[in-house]
């Protein structure tokens, strides 16, 4: 369609939907918003990154990444609802606007394009990309395993059958390739968000190991304010905590290479819900969860632009 205007976001939305919506996003609000190609996935499919500034040149910026996981079709659908919500509070909403007199945003909200469209054509549950080497009889490299920091360590798997395969080396999948290229370029990213579902948490490095990061007391307590604003659009608890000792010990994670990187705010969220529906978060629950996740987001970026 040629707008917008008829985009439902409240529903799920296929790849192509969501890449024309991206079109007429931009298109409609070319002031403010701009597109992206930092590079293509394994199966050649283009990574998109929006762009949201209002002017100024290599500011420090906010990075926010949506669907590295493909099934988890609950985190584009908040992405493309956030999307919105910042042009909309743009000049209205004086915590958002005073982030965007000073800060950009860059949202990717199809993080695994090749996953995604293979969870609507094949595999709803699919969780990896789709890259495939000679000799290995399985498809597919866990996308929050693949990172430098820590590549290979405990809470990964050398196995290319299991659902979280680090990969043949760190950044040998293009699709972290391409943001790791983009955010080493740009080099004033000051703070990383990694959104993940579901089990309703809200987390900060170090997954590799129990170790405290240096600012620990800090994002505990960020996490804490962030966590207490979402709780208050709908009343859904989330529990917050370091990776390793909330969740378990992963490795080779997209928020570990961030803080390693110099990004001192970088977080994970795991949205709704706690598994009465898991990966199948019923479409009735996007908006919700989107109105609550976006006040945490915006006590991240209050935080990020004033330290
Ligand atoms: O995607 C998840 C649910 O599908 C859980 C996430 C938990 C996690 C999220 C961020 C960093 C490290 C681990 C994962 O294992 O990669
Ligand atoms: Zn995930």
């Amino acid at each position: 369609e040629r707008s917008t205007s008829s985009f439902s976001y409240s529903s799920y939305h296929t790849l192509e939907e969501i890449y024309s919506w991206i079109d007429n996003f931009v298109t409609e609000h070319s002031d403010i918003v701009s597109k992206i190609r930092i590079g293509h996935s394994f199966e050649n499919r283009s990574i998109l990154v929006l762009k949201f500034s209002t002017g100024g040149s290599q500011r420090p910026a906010i990075w926010i990444d949506t669907g590295i996981h493909s099934r988890e079709w609950i985190t584009h659908a908040t992405g493309i609802w956030t999307a919105k919500k910042i042009v909309n509070a743009y000049d209205k909403d004086h915590i958002l606007t005073n982030i965007l007199n000073t800060m950009d945003i860059f949202l990717e909200i199809v993080s695994n394009p090749d996953g995604f469209a293979f969870t609507h054509s094949m595999n709803r549950l699919w969780r990896k990309n789709k890259s495939i080497r000679p000799g290995l009889f399985c498809i597919g490299v866990d996308l929050n395993r693949n990172w430098k920091s820590g590549f290979g360590g405990n809470g990964s798997n050398d196995n290319p059958c299991s659902e979280t395969y680090h990969g043949p080396a760190p950044q040998s999948e293009p699709e972290v390739a391409a943001i790791v290229k983009f955010i080493t370029t740009h080099g004033n990213i000051k703070a990383l968000i990694s959104i993940h579902s579901y089990s309703q948490m809200l987390m900060y490095p170090y997954g590799r190991s129990l170790e405290p990061v240096s600012n620990q007391e800090e994002l505990y307590n960020l996490a804490k304010d962030a966590v207490k604003a979402l709780h208050k659009v709908h009343g859904i608890n989330y529990i917050y905590g370091s990776i390793s000792t909330t969740l378990y010990v992963a490795s080779g994670i997209t928020v570990d290479w961030a803080y390693d990187s110099g990004i001192k705010y970088s977080f994970s969220f795991e949205l709704r819900d706690t598994g009465r529906y898991g990966f199948l978060l019923p479409a009735t629950q996007i908006v919700p969860t989107a109105q609550e996740t976006w006040l945490a987001l915006r006590t991240i970026m209050e935080h990020t632009l004033n330290h």
